[in-house]
């Protein structure tokens, strides 16, 4: 198989970081490494790149061993959390820079730069861009040796959140236009499950579950990974005879014995069902929270799409879609 594959890998500093790591980022394909801060992230990547020797496992690109190649005879482009161009050279010369001079001549940097959206931007220094415009130089500069994987360290999160969304699209486009082959690591939830084709996601040191976006989010390998990638309503249950008893109801689900019930705020819509009062609403522009307490006072989140609902009303709660059950007392 081509493409990035990373097997066994055992990485860290005093303490190991990567406990036995298995990673595959197919040909052509942008895979989001998603977890929580200090999981190491950066870690993975500056392995891969030949910046961090491993204790153990291999990482493989193309079918090349990566084993003992130094950085920069890898083909790999980076992407670093804040562009860091060169200060001193303009927007052309910092894509051209990794380029040899045929390259330079025959318009790759123009195409690149057409790509990214800064055709016009050729002569600017790094200093006359905005945040999002470095990213995009940066995009461009590692696009430009055509290097058989590109690493993104959390490349938007220095960018406020209109221009995250903007860019996040034009990089996927660039990224397919060119099919470049993509490794980008973020905590952000939204941001892995929004942008690539398959989401990893890191947890004590190995990736718990790799998954298209979908397959993460409707059905998660544990517990805890069901909690990472989105907010839930949770209950404490036994399974009996295939169907658990919850304060919102009882529902069939799959699974044995004693766990968890997990449910999906937007899968609890308002106006029919088990009783419920408003306790408080949180509007997020283009939908809304709703806090409800239940008779028996438990409180659940409701995600929906507008309500005119206050707090001190009453309503009523329907789960819809199916109920997730995760045996064990986890995560
Ligand atoms: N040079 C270092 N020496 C010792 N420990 C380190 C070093 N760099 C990172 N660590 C530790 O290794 C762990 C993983 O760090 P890493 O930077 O890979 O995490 P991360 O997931 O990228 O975090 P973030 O999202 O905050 O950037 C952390 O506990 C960190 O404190």
């Amino acid at each position: 198989m081509t493409g990035l594959i990373v097997k066994g890998l055992v990485a860290g500093y005093d303490e190991p970081v990567l406990r036995g790591l298995d990673l595959v980022v197919p040909e052509g394909a942008l895979v989001a490494v998603l977890g929580p801060s200090g999981c190491g992230k950066t870690t993975l990547l500056r392995v891969v790149a030949g910046l961090h020797a491993p204790v153990s496992g291999r990482i493989e690109l193309n079918g090349r061993d990566l084993a003992g190649i130094p950085p920069e005879r890898r083909g790999i482009g980076i992407v670093p959390q804040e562009g860091a161009l060169f200060p001193h050279l303009n927007v052309t010369k910092n894509v051209a820079f990794g380029l040899d001079r045929d390259d330079r001549r025959n318009g790759r940097v123009s195409e690149l730069l057409d790509l990214v959206g800064l055709g016009d931007f050729g002569n600017r220094m790094p200093s006359e861009l905005s945040g999002g415009q470095q990213q995009r130089v940066a995009l461009a500069r590692a696009l430009a040796p055509k290097p058989g994987v590109i690493l993104m360290d959390e490349p938007f999160s220095s960018l406020d959140a209109g221009l995250r969304d903007e860019l996040r699209s034009d990089v996927r486009a660039a990224l397919r236009a060119t099919g470049a082959t993509a490794l980008l690591v973020t905590h952000d939830q939204e941001e892995a499950l929004g942008i690539a084709d398959l989401v990893a996601v890191l947890r004590a040191g190995v990736v718990a579950q790799l998954g298209t976006p979908q397959e993460i989010y409707a059905s998660p390998a544990n517990l805890g990974v069901a909690l990472f990638v989105g907010e839930a309503v949770t209950f404490p249950a036994t399974v009996i005879r295939g169907s658990v008893d919850t304060p919102l109801g009882r529902f069939e689900v799959k699974g044995q014995g004693e766990g968890k019930v997990l449910i999906r705020p937007e899968q609890l819509s308002l106006g029919t069902g088990i009783e419920a009062t408003v306790v408080d609403v949180r509007f997020h522009g283009h939908d809304a929270t709703v806090l409800l307490r239940l008779r028996d006072g438990t409180r659940v989140r409701s995600r929906v799409l507008g309500t005119h609902l206050k707090p001190g009303e009453n309503t009523a709660v329907t789960v819809r879609g199916p109920v997730l059950f995760f045996p064990g007392k986890g995560p």
